[in-house]
């Protein structure tokens, strides 16, 4: 699957997760949106779950701080989706649900997708990466399993209620 990045470059180059991969030739950066092609384009505020029914063999993440992820910055071509509950492994956000990095949000949906080696084979730069499939692997086996996108946020469903 091919992978790209839109690149603000206003986070912390030095814990940046997409340069780090774009170091290793696993993605491209894009300063801007024009050259980013069209595909699936993981937003958080996106109103429909990833799920195995989407077949396009583009991913693509914005790469901001989270300060400025705004519904506004993602403004790219493509199917827009959202992930569903996994939990950030990064040591960042170690823990929190729903705010991953972009090689977490690659990986998760890779998984979602079938792709599960290309998801370990970027997961495998970072010193953590490994904790996230760890941390995931309940949820990401069952969201791998579903058809479509109801039956992903019914199995979410499961693991939001043992937040509370
Ligand atoms: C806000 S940036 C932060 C990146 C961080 N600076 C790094 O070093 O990786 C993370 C990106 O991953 C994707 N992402 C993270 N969590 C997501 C979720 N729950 N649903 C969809 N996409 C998500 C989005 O493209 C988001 O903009």
């Amino acid at each position: 699957m091919e992978i790209h990045v839109r690149y603000e470059g206003d986070d912390d180059p030095e814990k940046c997760s997409a340069r780090k991969l774009a170091r290793f030739d696993l993605t491209e950066l894009h300063q801007s949106a024009r050259p980013v092609p069209p595909g699936i384009v993981l937003n958080p505020f996106a109103e429909q779950a990833l799920s195995p029914a989407d077949t396009d063999d583009v991913l693509i993440a914005l790469d901001c701080s989270w300060e400025t992820a705004e519904s506004e910055a993602f403004q790219l071509r493509g199917t827009h989706r959202a992930l569903p509950f996994l939990v950030a492994a990064n040591p960042v956000n170690y823990g929190q649900p729903f705010q991953l990095n972009t090689v977490e949000a690659f990986a998760g949906a890779l998984c979602i997708l079938g792709e599960r080696e290309q998801a370990e084979q970027l997961l495998s730069k970072f010193r953590w990466g490994h904790t996230f499939l760890e941390l995931n692997a309940e949820p990401l086996s069952r969201y791998a399993a579903c058809e479509d996108s109801t039956a992903i946020v019914s199995v979410q469903q499961d693991y939001l209620e043992s937040e509370d």
